[in-house]
């Protein structure tokens, strides 16, 4: 099992930041939210912080944590947690995703998303 967080992420417009992952990479070509595994010793929020620093070049505040979601895939597991996050400084571009896209709540079904991330657009919609 493999322990990740990702950041969900909205604009001004109410649109929700979403990430296309890379060829030659897990699941590539699949949408998710941005993130990356916890590293030894590190907190779930600071985990999040440098990922999406690193991925994105901007900073977030993380805030409200969302439901876990455990998800078996065809070759590993992932616990994949979710924090409503906003911008403090910067703003993302696309570092090592294929693409990134503000996405309105209404066109999140019709990506192509990673299977663990299915539960959280759909409570990210639920919650209005
Ligand atoms: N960052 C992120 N990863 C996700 C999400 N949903 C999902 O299934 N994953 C998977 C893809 C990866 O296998 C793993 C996270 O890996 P990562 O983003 O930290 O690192 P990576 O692409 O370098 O990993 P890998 O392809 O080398 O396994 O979790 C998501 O919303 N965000």
């Amino acid at each position: 099992m493999i322990n990740v967080v990702c950041a969900v992420l909205m604009d001004a417009e109410g649109r929700w930041l979403c990430c296309q992952r890379p060829e030659g990479k897990s699941l590539a070509g699949k949408w998710e939210f941005p993130g990356g595994k916890i590293e030894p010793g590190e907190t779930a929020p600071e985990a999040l912080r440098r990922e999406i620093e690193e991925e994105l070049g901007c900073l977030v505040h993380v805030q409200q944590e969302l439901s876990t979601v455990e998800h078996h895939y065809e070759d590993f597991s992932i616990r994949l947690t979710p924090y409503l996050c906003v911008l403090e400084e910067g703003v993302p571009v696309a570092r090592e995703h294929t693409e990134i896209r503000w996405v309105a709540g209404t066109h999140l079904a019709a990506l192509d998303w990673a299977a663990a991330d299915v539960p959280i657009w759909q409570e990210v919609l639920a919650r209005g």
